[in-house]
């Protein structure tokens, strides 16, 4: 059905401006005043903003991962996703070693293709590279539309890749079109101090932190920025947590190498503090990387702000604080790493970063939706507000006020990583290709209705400007 939302604000990552907005088979048919609302639902945005919806480039649902299998599915992980004013998504694919690459990705289709309720693709995990793997990433590029792969240089012994396999898909990468992620921290340097803290008997929370300092994330994340600038290749860092790893995002970036940096909400409002929390609650805080000293948060927002990072992704792998970061009550490398955060990503950039003035309005948008539709191959078709483009949709009330708490959030875990913490700025109404799944804060769409987008191939240097129509 046709739809007309009137007297919003239009924000996009270049402009802002008054405007009415038309909506005809899913896509934004028109944008002006006076536009022909014969046969359409109206849709009054007055005093609202209108921003493309949001696009969240790292999560982590239904994954199997330290013992356990994190608690949201594409199911419930969406709908909090869509609830936070998020409409796509792009979750990590795992593999297997000896395993066809496709097995995994068939596997990923059957978790999301019944479940989700927003748009979503996959990035590819890459764990090791030979004769096959290479074989197979051709069709996986051009059949399956994945243009990012993931390298981990941490966890080892379960994911953690050793550099000739970066280097090599950095690269294949480079050669095919496709994007390398890193999880950047020094597997071999962690293996080796959690093993002497546990000898030591330090066995809570807080040692997580301490066995992970910010040199390991930064000597990784300088390690795989020189690897992808001798490889002439593309880099894209995850979940960038302080100083040390801006740092060498910064230099890398200054010598002209094609390397981007994303931060999470935990990195920016929380601090290495909570892992201290009495009676095991630290193990709610455990992630990987560690939260860091509070002055950390400054320099990640100021990097967002200079261009240095450029997105924000929520590393959403969440568990239970009852049952599942349990099993690491005696031994802090058995807490399963990762949080609930898929809910709140906007709010937080918004409420902290645009009324707190550290980011201006244009720059949300480019943060949370248009710089990741432009990395990861999506762009314009999702990730702005222009005619043809998916009319992706959030209207956003920038004065509601809520208080993040478990007890009214919709992901499925049974705490709430920012508990307590009050926001200002909610989205209201979240439209997914024409279509409301949530209206007034209410959930109105259904499972199975979020569909699988193939993205375009990665242009090396050339993702800030890249504006071709894709036709997926
Ligand atoms: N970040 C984290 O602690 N958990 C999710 C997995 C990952 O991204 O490393
Ligand atoms: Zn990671
Ligand atoms: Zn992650």
């Amino acid at each position: 059905m046709k739809k007309l939302i009137k007297n919003g604000t239009i924000v996009t990552a270049a402009d802002t401006f008054s405007a009415d907005l038309l909506i005809e088979n899913g896509i934004i048919s028109a944008i002006g005043t006076n536009l022909p609302a014969a046969g359409a639902e109206i849709i009054n945005a007055e005093g609202r903003y209108v921003f493309p919806g949001g696009i969240d480039p790292h999560t982590h649902l239904d994954m199997p991962f330290c013992g356990t299998v994190t608690k949201d599915d594409f199911e419930t992980g969406t709908i909090a996703a869509a609830f936070g004013g998020t409409t796509t998504i792009i979750d990590f694919c795992l593999t297997a070693k000896g395993e066809p690459l496709k097995t995994a990705i068939q596997t990923w289709h059957k978790k999301s293709r019944d479940k989700a309720v927003i748009d979503y693709g996959f990035h590819l995990m890459i764990g090791e590279i030979n004769e096959k793997v290479l074989n197979e990433l051709p069709q996986i590029i051009e059949k399956e539309g994945i243009t990012s792969f993931k390298v981990f240089m941490a966890y080892k012994n379960v994911f953690q890749a050793d550099d000739e396999t970066l280097f090599r898909t950095l690269l294949a990468a480079k050669e095919l079109g496709a994007l390398v992620m890193v999880h950047a921290e020094n597997g071999d340097v962690i293996d080796f101090l959690t093993k002497k803290a546990l000898k030591e008997g330090k066995t809570e929370p807080i040692y997580h932190a301490l066995t992970r300092p910010p040199e390991v994330e930064g000597e990784a994340t300088g390690r795989a920025a020189q690897l992808a600038g001798l490889a002439d290749s593309q880099l894209y860092v995850v979940h960038v947590s302080c100083a040390d790893a801006v740092e060498k995002i910064s230099e890398a970036r200054a010598k002209g190498f094609d390397i981007w940096g994303e931060t999470c909400p935990q990195y920016l409002v929380l601090d290495e503090s909570y892992l201290e929390k009495p009676d095991f609650e630290g193990a709610k805080y455990v992630w990987s990387p560690p939260l860091r000293e509070k002055w950390n948060q400054e320099v990640l927002w100021n990097a967002l702000k200079t261009g240095q990072l450029q997105t924000i992704g929520s590393d959403q792998c969440s568990f239970d604080f009852k049952g599942q970061k349990d099993l690491g009550r005696d031994d802090f490398t058995k807490i399963p790493n990762g949080g609930p955060t898929i809910e709140d990503r906007f709010s937080i950039l918004f409420s902290e970063g645009v009324k707190k003035g550290r980011i201006d309005l244009n720059q949300f948008v480019d943060i949370t939706s248009t710089r990741a539709a432009k990395l990861f191959g999506l762009y314009p078709k999702k990730g702005t507000i222009s005619v043809g483009s998916d009319a992706d949709i959030v209207i956003f009330d920038p004065e509601m006020e809520r208080t993040l708490s478990a007890e009214t959030h919709n992901m499925a875990v049974d705490y709430n990583a920012f508990e307590g913490m009050k926001v200002r700025g909610e989205p209201v109404s979240v439209l997914v290709r024409g279509e409301f799944v949530i209206r007034d804060k209410k959930f109105v769409g259904s499972p199975g209705s979020g569909k699988y987008l193939k993205r375009a191939k990665y242009k090396q240097n050339t993702s800030i400007d890249q504006n071709e129509t894709l036709s997926i």
